[in-house]
Order: C-alpha cells, then structure tokens, then sequence
C-alpha cells in the first residue's frame, strides 16, 4: 500500500500489478491528487477501481465529469465478453456469472470511452462499470470488489492478481502468527514489557493472545470501565478473560472521569478525541503502576487496531478523508510515551476472526458483535449524561437479549440501541407523555466497510419495540434504520 503520490523513480523494487483505489476526490478537482503517469508505462497489468477507473480515463482523455445521478451501494452489473478481441481483454471476469451483484459508491461517470478502450461491463446507471484497453493489460471498474457485498468481488482481484499479474498466493495466517510472535519478540526484547488495551471485544482480545504466546507474563492486560460499556460487560470481560484465556487482567474504573470530560460535548469528533485522549491518559498511570510494581520498566502499550479503523480515522500516507476519528488511532495523545503496538493493524475483522479461531480462542468470543471504544458515548447522540446512557444501555440490552432469543446474532454482524435527542408525543394509560426516541440499528456485513441493514420480521420488531417502550423509563418511540453503509456509517456518530 503506496500513496498515490507515489513516484516509481523512487521504489527500489519493480511492482508485478498495480491497483490504483477509490479516493474522495473527483479527477477534474484543481487539487486532485494524480497518479504518477510512469505507472502507464511500467509495462505490467494495471487495475483502477472507482477514482483508480476515473484516473485511467483522466489520463486518457479527460473524459470524466459529474454523473446526473449519484450512486451508493447495490447495483447489477451487466459483463459483456470479447471473444474477437486480445485474450487478455476477458480475464478480469473469466470464470463468472454474465450478471454479478456489485456495490458502488459514487458521484462521478466516465462521460465516454477512452480511445483504444472497450466496454467489458455496464450497469443501469453505469454504461462504463468496466474497460479494458484493447492492445494492453489495463482495465478500469466503477464498482468496488473489494467490499462485502460485491459478491465476487474477491474473484474478481485474483483474476487480476493471479492470472493477469502472475502473483504467488502464498500470504497464509500460519505464517502470519509466525511472523508476528517473532517480530514482538524482537520489538519487546527479553525482558521487555507490555500493557494491553484489552476491552474483551475480538480485536483485543486475538490481539492479546497472540502477545501471550510471545511474551507470557511479561504482558499485563488492561480494562478500562470509562462509564460508556454496556450492561455487566466489565464484569463478563474479567470473568471470560481471566478464567477462560488464561490472560491477567485489570479492570480500571475510570467512569467518572470520562464521564466528567464529555459533560456538555455534543459534537461527535471531539467526544471521541476526548475518549481518545482519556483511555492514553489510563494507560500512562497503568504503565507506571506496573513499573512501580515489577521494578521493570514498560515501554509498549498494544493495541487491537485493524485496518478500517485506520483508513477511516486518518488520512493513510496519503490524500484520503478523514470519516470519522476512531478512538485508538486519531484520538492519541501527541506527547504519549508508550510506544504502540498493533499486530493486526494492516486485517480486516473476517482476517482477524479466522487468525482468534486459529488460536483457541472460544467461538462466542470470536463471533461477538464489535463494541466501539467510545461506546454509548457515539451512541447516545447530544451530550452524554450517566442518565442518557443508562437509557440507551437498557434499550440496547433489551434488544440484543432478543436477536439472541430469536436465534439471530450469528446472521448480524452488528446491532445496537442510539438514543436521538429528540421528544415525541405518546399516550401511556390515557396519559400523555412526552419522550424520547430510540433508534435501533443492526446490519450484515464482514468487512465493516460496507454494512446492510438487516431485515427483520414484523414480529420481531413489535416484540422489541413493545419491550422498550414499556420497560424503559423515557422512551415512547422506536425506530429503526434502514440506512446502508455507504451513504451511511454502522454508528450514529
Ligand atoms: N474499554 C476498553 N478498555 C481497554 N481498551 C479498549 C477499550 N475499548 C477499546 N479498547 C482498545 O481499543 C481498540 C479498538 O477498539 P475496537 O472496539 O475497534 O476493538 P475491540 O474492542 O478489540 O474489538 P471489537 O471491534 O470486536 O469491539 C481495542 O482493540 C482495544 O485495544
Ligand atoms: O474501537 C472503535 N473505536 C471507534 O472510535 C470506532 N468508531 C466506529 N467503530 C466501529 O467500526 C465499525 C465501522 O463503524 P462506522 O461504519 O460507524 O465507521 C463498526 O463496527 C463500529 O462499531 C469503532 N471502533
Ligand atoms: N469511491 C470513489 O473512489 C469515489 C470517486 C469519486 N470521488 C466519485 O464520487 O465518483
Ligand atoms: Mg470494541
């Protein structure tokens, strides 16, 4: 992974393919970032995907202009063979169905094709979803195969990278968990020592695993209670933690601290700094008492980063957008002496749950839904109180007991309660009352880098809605969000 600045005169070592990604931008922006034009002449296969696919027609005429319609999320894509012309032309979609299932994300549309281009795939919306050029190895898709919901997504980058680029498959998470107990070992040293952010969720807690096995007790693992978790959770963590993996764990009460930072913050991106910032500050009193406590000194805080809470927080070497601040990566303390340590910062959370079965770690641990770090604090939209958060944490306990009642959990790959600050008008016992409104929201993904919303049955949804209504004390309204991931984010906040 290379910023798209990237000049090629500069690598010491000659790429097999190129895959040139999506970006916020558009291609005739004044300050558009641009592709270094030697990639074109490199000689070897060239995959744009979205601003990748605008940027190859940019370079090839500046044909790309603002598309009538913008367009996120599911879309049918439509692929169309060339069995008169260069063999290579058709590999991209070779062995798949004529009509693939193929999600989009954006705003801009190739106004024609670029000259010595053909058309190896259209959607409704897209006449120009796929090219290919005529005479070389250089192809442009609208849609992102890199994402859950385009179903053959995966196929269709080891087309490119298998047959096209002739890459080895030889990246396995045997190796990987090899690789990483070896490099902890060296970054640690042989008395080194490490404190764990551990908050019982998949990330942290394979994260934590993987640091046992390499370092064994020299790894002390930390939970904070920041007042924001949901029901019993530090106590369930403590328990599974320390009586099922084997993993030493401290539980820190800090609730009154955060809880006293966030008091009259609403906007999301400072909620979360200030979380970011608290949880470093934590670590550093932790790491001393450590240090007071084993007479040997710690210079490593791990962390279960993954690589989407990288590419939303912060712009990775390179001009990306920042879409929202996640708590471990941008909300860091500048002046932190602890120095990071994040084995699975470059996996995706389906990587990260193979690598915990891998492990031994226990299948309702890996299969958990991600909690966020910020916690009800992203969820509770408006300033955080002890009493709005009681709220949300009781509609969100009421309706995740009920995705599991119902035989559901495994099916969603994420659900939770947000309480809006808004009030609405009910009638309770021939009373009127006038309170808030809780929205729920659940989803099915993998990757959490596009999500959909999950659709439940009538029933269900009564049966959930009556329950918190009538079991939480402030609520008279439910709603639920049928928002996608793009356009929308899994959290509120
Ligand atoms: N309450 C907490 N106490 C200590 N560390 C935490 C806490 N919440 C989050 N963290 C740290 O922040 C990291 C990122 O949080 P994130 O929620 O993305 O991962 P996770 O909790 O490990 O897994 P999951 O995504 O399944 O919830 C965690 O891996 C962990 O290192
Ligand atoms: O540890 C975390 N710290 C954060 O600051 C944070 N923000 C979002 N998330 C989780 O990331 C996934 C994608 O969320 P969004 O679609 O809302 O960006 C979902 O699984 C979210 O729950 C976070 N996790
Ligand atoms: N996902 C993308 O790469 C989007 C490209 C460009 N910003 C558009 O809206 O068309
Ligand atoms: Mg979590």
């Amino acid at each position: 992974m290379l910023p798209c600045t990237q000049k090629l005169s500069q690598l010491s070592w000659k790429p097999k393919g190129v895959i040139l990604s999506g970006g916020p931008y558009s291609v005739y922006d004044a300050d558009a970032p641009h592709v270094d034009p030697a990639v074109f002449e490199l000689d070897v296969p060239v995959l744009g995907v979205c601003y990748g696919l605008q940027e190859i027609a940019w370079n090839h005429g500046k044909n790309v202009s603002a598309g009538e319609r913008k367009e996120y999320g599911h879309a049918v894509l439509n692929v169309t063979r060339h069995t008169d012309a260069a063999p290579h032309v058709d590999v991209l979609f070779s062995g798949l169905d004529a009509s693939l299932e193929v999600w989009m994300s954006h705003g801009d549309k190739l106004a024609s094709l670029p000259p010595n281009f053909v058309t190896i795939a259209t959607t409704a919306n897209a006449p120009f979803a796929g090219i290919a050029h005529k005479d070389r190895k250089l192809y442009g898709i609208q849609f992102h195969p890199e994402v859950t919901h385009t179903a053959k997504g995966k196929a269709i980058i080891e087309n490119f990278a298998v047959k096209l680029c002739q890459c080895r498959q030889n990246w396995t998470m045997e190796r990987f968990v090899d690789t990483e107990i070896e490099r902890i070992r060296a970054v640690v040293g042989p008395t080194g020592q490490v404190i764990g952010a551990v908050s019982g969720g998949v990330d942290s807690t394979v994260a934590a695993k993987l640091m046992k096995e390499a370092i064994g007790d020299r790894f002390h693992a930390i939970l904070v209670d920041n007042g924001v978790m949901r029901l019993n959770e530090c106590e369930i963590v403590h328990e599974t933690l320390t009586k099922g993996l084997n993993i030493n764990l401290t539980v820190v009460d800090a609730s009154e601290e955060f809880l006293g930072k966030l008091k009259g913050v609403t906007d999301p991106e400072v909620k979360r700094k200030i979380i970011g910032n608290t949880f470093i500050e934590v670590f550093q009193r932790e790491a001393e008492r450590v240090v007071k406590e084993s007479g040997g000194a710690v210079d490593f805080l791990l962390q279960g980063t993954l690589y989407p809470d990288v590419i939303e927080s912060i712009s990775f070497k390179g001009p990306s957008a920042t879409i929202k601040t996640h708590h471990n990566v941008g909300g860091l303390l500048e002046n932190m002496k602890l120095k990071l340590i994040e084995p699975l910062r470059e996996l995706f959370k389906d990587e990260v749950r193979v690598l915990g079965t891998n492990l031994g770690i226990p299948e309702d641990l890996v299969w958990r839904h991600p909690f966020p770090g910020p916690g009800i604090a992203i969820r509770v939209i408006g300033e955080v109180t002890p009493e709005q958060v009681a709220i949300a944490r009781k509609a969100d306990h009421i309706f995740i007991e009920e995705i599991k009642a119902a035989g559901l959990y495994r099916e969603i790959s994420q659900a939770y309660a947000a309480l809006l600050p808004v009030k609405a008008v009910g009638v309770m016992g021939d009373k009127r009352v006038h309170d808030q409104v809780i929205a729920l929201r659940a989803v099915q993904t993998t990757d959490y880098m596009t999500a959909d919303w999950y659709d439940f049955d009538g029933k269900f949804m009564r049966k959930v809605a009556g329950r918190i209504v009538n079991e939480v004390d402030g609520v008279c309204r439910v709603l639920y969000d049928v928002t996608q991931k793009p356009p929308g984010t899994i959290e509120f906040q």
